[in-house]
């Protein structure tokens, strides 16, 4: 099996490919081999050893934090190339510091949204505000679709508003169990944001925006739609397995989300194929969202994926999810920013000014509402695309 370095040098084999903009092939996929190794989980049953599993690079958090260039521009090259990368949080074994505060919140939280989720439905859907123009607090099973015919989702989630938990909108009705946990959530939205942030600024400094252009549309202070999500998907039936979250771009800027379980899969640029990310103990998994696609005129990847049920002997346990989702202010538009040499350059690439003239001028409370509403059954389907068109221009097959 491969030692920890080994795998890196593997998974660096991986991304040799020179991404979605050329005519090559994408390259085999094989996996990364890691299912006895440090970063397996011990506690639940094996990633399989022979599936292939997506090419996302492993980044350090710590050498982001010592400012390394290399490990920045390696995050630029993954932000371009897939729109998701592995973020290893752990303690370097050097000494440099990673965020193992953030794992230890993540795993505390893991056991809490066992707690909500094992409410009786009753209590659980007197949180699901859907009627009131709300996507915060719960979503039965099934209360999702995930294609435009109206499929069924498999799975539950349980939203948290950043802003209700740092107190700076009116508190929603929550199960009594969340209230002593609000410190909690307050510290994974403070540590997850903090992630959120240094990804923006490296992002920012590699487009050659202004100063602080991104950081600024994601001030935590700001209102925003922000959230905390719990995700669970039930075992399935062996004779009836469907996809549990249909496919989608996510719809905000960053987001930061810890697995356990396989189940995640990307569709890869080139071919388009299905690609299982495989989960990693003490990382984080990184995507970027639809907004920094448009900021960007697709310069940055939102890539499509969705959840299948988990691999191989996995499948015959419930998958807990856990996700932070930054996205920009509420009154953020959300179109191509000036100011970068690199975007001007993909929007002449792309047809130039005729293109851009035709961006709608929408915010971000206002995207975030339709789609996340448009997936609930409020709102019409077509409605609630976001920047599939754009992800599959670059790279992936058309469905
Ligand atoms: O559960 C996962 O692994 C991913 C969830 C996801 O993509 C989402 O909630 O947007
Ligand atoms: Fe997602």
């Amino acid at each position: 099996m491969a030692t920890a370095s080994a795998t890196q040098a593997q998974e660096e084999k991986h991304v040799q490919w020179k991404g979605q903009e050329s005519s090559e092939p994408t390259p085999s996929v094989t996996p990364l081999c890691t299912t006895d190794g440090e970063l397996a989980f011990a506690d639940l049953p094996p990633f399989p050893s022979d599936i292939p599993t997506a090419p996302l690079l492993r980044l350090s958090l710590s050498k982001l934090l010592a400012g390394s260039q290399e490990e920045e521009e390696r995050l630029w090259r993954a932000c371009c190339d897939l729109g998701f990368f592995y973020l290893d949080l752990r303690d370097d074994k050097d000494g440099g510091k990673g965020d193992e505060r953030l794992l230890e919140d993540a795993a505390r939280l893991f056991e809490v949204a066992k707690e909500v989720f094992d409410l009786p439905v009753a209590e659980k859907v007197k949180y699901d505000f859907k009627e009131k123009g709300s996507y915060y607090g719960y979503k039965g099973y099934g209360d999702g679709v995930i294609d435009k015919e109206g499929t069924k989702d498999r799975n539950e989630f349980y939203n948290t508003s950043k802003d209700d938990i740092l107190n700076q909108t009116d508190p929603l009705p929550a199960p009594q169990l969340l209230q002593p946990h609000r410190p909690l959530f307050s510290s994974f939205i403070h540590h997850s944001h903090a992630i959120v942030t240094l990804v923006l600024s490296i992002l920012n400094t590699q487009l050659g925006l202004p100063a602080r252009t991104l950081q600024s549309k994601h001030r935590l202070s700001a209102v925003s739609g922000d959230q905390v999500r719990f995700v669970k998907a039930p075992a399935q039936p062996a004779e009836d397995r469907q996809t549990a979250l249909g496919e989608h771009t996510d719809f905000g800027s960053v987001t930061v989300l810890f697995n356990r379980l396989g189940g995640l899969q990307v569709r890869l640029p080139g071919s388009g194929a299905w690609t299982f990310v495989q989960p990693l103990r003490g990382h984080a998994v990184v995507n970027l969202g639809d907004a920094v696609a448009k900021f960007t005129a697709g310069l940055l990847r939102s890539n499509i994926h969705r959840v299948v049920s988990p691999p191989g002997d996995q499948a015959a346990v419930a998958r807990y999810s856990l996700v932070y989702f930054a996205r920009p202010e509420d009154d953020v538009v959300l179109k191509r920013l000036r100011g970068s040499r690199l975007v001007d350059e993909k929007v002449a690439g792309a047809g130039g000014v005729a293109e851009e003239e035709e961006e709608e001028e929408v915010s971000s409370k206002e995207w975030i509402l339709r789609r996340a509403l448009g997936r609930r059954g409020v709102g019409a389907w077509e409605k609630s695309n976001g920047t599939e068109e754009l992800s599959m221009r670059r790279g992936g097959t058309k469905a």
